[in-house]
């Protein structure tokens, strides 16, 4: 696992949308995929920026989903396919038909989730899967004590990730119980991770992911099984790592060949 400290949220934005854009340059039709939340944000901003500015050709890449609500109605603007139509799809130019996630208003979930297993494997994997932190640790809506196994399921939001969320909300009773979520075993076989965690409120599940035992409590504990894990931190979310100057002097030693 790769950890890199960047200044704020604008630079971990920046690096990581960089990151994408080599990507394409490599594979044109690479699938993406992206979590939402309000972390991700500055990366599609930059990597839009980029589009438009002609240094990157995303016209043929494909998208896909982390989680989704189950019961919103479709169409609903927080449900995560409006939110990720709306932050990724329309301002990177993409037509709908290169983005795929779970159906959250199936009647039959458990069959959609296991729909959406097989469109990510039909699709060829993910190459680079976008993640945020839930300050429990959480990874897409793995809630602690998730199976580092799990595949894409119903899941039942915890207290505090609901309180969390509910900033998107009209009322905080709103929040749906229940979501579908890429499984741990699902997410750790994309290609490549990257995980982005801004601000003090991540400190403590950044520490406890990155230098902490890999365990289920902490579900994104589970990026130190992957083989090609990056976690790009700005300094208040690093605040509470044991070996950030490790961090920091490994990664300014890094060939710039390398990238992420
Ligand atoms: N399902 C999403 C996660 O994918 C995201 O990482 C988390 C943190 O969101 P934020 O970046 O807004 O703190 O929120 C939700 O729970």
């Amino acid at each position: 696992m790769e950890v890199v400290i960047v200044p704020d949220a604008t630079a971990g934005g920046e690096l990581i949308a960089e990151a994408i854009a080599s990507l394409v340059r490599r594979k044109p039709d690479a699938l993406l995929g992206v979590a939402t939340g309000s972390t991700p944000l500055p990366i599609y901003e930059a990597l839009a920026g980029k589009v438009r500015a002609g240094a990157v050709d995303a016209s043929r890449a494909r998208i896909c989903q982390l989680d989704e609500y189950v019961g919103l109605p479709a169409g609903h603007p927080e449900s995560y396919r409006s939110v990720v139509l709306r932050e990724v799809v329309e301002p990177l130019g993409l037509d709908e038909s290169s983005f795929i996630g779970p159906d959250g208003s199936a009647e039959d979930v458990q069959a959609a989730c296991e729909a959406y297993d097989r469109a990510l494997s039909e699709a060829g994997g993910v190459d680079l899967q976008l993640l945020g932190i839930g300050t429990d640790g959480h990874i897409g809506f793995n809630e602690p004590c998730s199976s580092l196994a799990s595949r894409t399921r119903i899941k039942t939001l915890t207290r505090q990730t609901r309180a969390d969320n509910a900033r998107f909300f009209d009322s905080p009773d709103e929040v749906p119980h229940h979501v579908i979520t890429q499984g741990i075993g699902t997410i750790l076989e994309a290609r490549h991770l990257v995980l982005l965690a801004t601000g003090e409120g991540k400190a403590e599940a950044v520490a406890q992911s990155v230098e902490g035992p890999v365990a289920a409590l902490v579900p994104a504990s589970a990026l130190q099984l992957h083989r090609h894990a990056t976690v790009v931190v700005d300094e208040a979310a690093a605040s509470k790592l044991k070996l950030a100057d490790y961090f920091r002097a490994t990664y300014a030693a890094k060939p710039a060949w390398q990238g992420l």
